[in-house]
């Protein structure tokens, strides 16, 4: 036993690069009167993208020892409890902050912005978004947890900003009356790939939920990466009282992605609160009667579907909130660092996102789900 212990310590999690057993990841190794051994291995997440690796590290450590007839490795996963007190490790022992989002009774409403497919227009929505609710009077900041494409500080001509640390919190980056913080600001230099998965990706996010002194806020935009991953699922753990917007094209495949974006909201007991279509057509002067015409460049009827599909499965009105026309001043205002909403010029697509603050503000926060803090009392 003494050898088959030795060698595990020196089993590393390939992504924080310290032992298993240092990191509680190996509670249990047992060895049968046959000499097989078997080593229980929790996973700080489901699904772990590493878990092929971890298994064949944890079973060649064990497979070479004198005596060892056989070695079998039995995976878990860690309960929210254990993971907290892994996190806890990760800080050097320091407490993490609470995410404010997340206590019960808090009055901010988290909007998730999500897309199936990428390039679906999913940040420029984000951006002028939050810009349309804080024009409504809204105190709104904007998080870019879009670890891919984290285009939100550009689109905001903020791709130089960096935060400032006051105390042991980030202050947010302000543009305007907007609070803004991304998984860009984060990194070291802007050239960097973030290829950060399972608890590396689960502590910036936690940061920049946490340890972002956000103030009071009547609304966090935020801006998801596309489709269903990591982000995605860490998100749901914590931030159950999310609501999620679902941004898709006209076109019958991205809908059909984007369905499956709003599916994965409802698993993680998110509401979705609609959907928005963008790029649904062009208006365009016809050269031969020279009449404005809608141009379906993307063909159509994505956004219905989406919001039909999603109100059947999820058993409530998932409803289409708008229909964004593509629109060369929201592009132009996007490269340019300064959003479409606000602006001189606000183009088409302006007014139908400040119809679509408009109406999300007007509505409601569900409170199915929602822990409001009260106790009830026992009769
Ligand atoms: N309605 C529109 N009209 C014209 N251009 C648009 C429209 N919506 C988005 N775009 C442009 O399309 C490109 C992609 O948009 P954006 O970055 O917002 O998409 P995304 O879904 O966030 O992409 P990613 O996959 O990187 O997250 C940008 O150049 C943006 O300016």
């Amino acid at each position: 036993m003494k050898a088959v212990v030795a060698s595990l310590s020196r089993v590393m999690d390939p992504e924080i690069k310290r032992p298993l057993m240092e990191l509680g990841m190996i509670p249990r190794i047992d060895i049968d009167a046959d000499g097989v051994v078997t080593v229980e291995v929790l996973l700080t997440v489901q699904f772990c993208p590493l878990h092929t690796t971890i298994t064949e590290d944890v079973q060649k450590a064990v497979s070479g020892i004198p005596g060892v007839a056989g070695a079998k490795v039995e995976l878990g996963v860690m309960t929210d409890e254990q993971r907290k007190a892994l996190n806890v490790q990760l800080r050097g022992g320091v407490e993490q902050h609470e995410i404010p989002f997340a206590k019960p009774g808090n009055l901010t409403r988290v909007l998730l912005v999500s897309s199936g497919k990428g390039g679906v227009g999913k940040s420029s929505v984000t951006a002028n978004l939050a810009l349309a609710l804080a024009r409504g009077g809204k105190k709104v900041g904007i998080l870019d947890a879009d670890i891919y494409g984290h285009s939100i500080p550009p689109m905001l001509g903020l791709a130089e900003a960096q935060p400032t640390m006051v105390g042991e919190y980030i202050m947010p980056v302000p543009y305007g009356d907007l609070k803004v913080m991304s998984i860009g600001m984060l990194k070291q230099s802007r050239d960097q790939v973030i290829a950060w998965r399972g608890p590396i990706l689960d502590r910036a996010l936690q940061q920049m939920l946490a340890d972002v002194y956000w103030g009071d806020l009547d609304y966090l935009v935020v801006d998801l990466p596309p489709g269903t991953g990591d982000v995605a699922m860490s998100l749901g753990a914590k931030l159950p009282d999310a609501e999620v917007l679902v941004v898709t094209t006209p076109q019958a495949a991205a809908a059909e992605v984007a369905e499956r974006a709003g599916t994965m909201a409802d698993m993680l007991h998110q509401r979705v609160i609609g959907v928005v279509e963008n790029m649904s057509y062009l208006e365009a002067t016809c050269p031969k009667c020279g009449e404005t015409h809608e141009v379906d460049i993307f063909g159509s009827g994505g956004g219905e579907q989406v919001s039909r599909t999603l109100s059947g499965r999820l058993g409530y009105d998932v409803p289409l909130l708008g229909r964004i026309p593509l629109d060369v001043t929201l592009r132009v205002a996007g490269d340019e660092g300064e959003p479409v909403v606000g602006s001189a010029e606000p183009g088409p697509s302006a007014a139908v996102i400040e119809q679509v603050a408009a109406t999300l503000a007007a509505k409601p926060r569900g409170l199915a789900g929602m822990s409001l803090g009260v106790t009830p009392v026992q009769g």
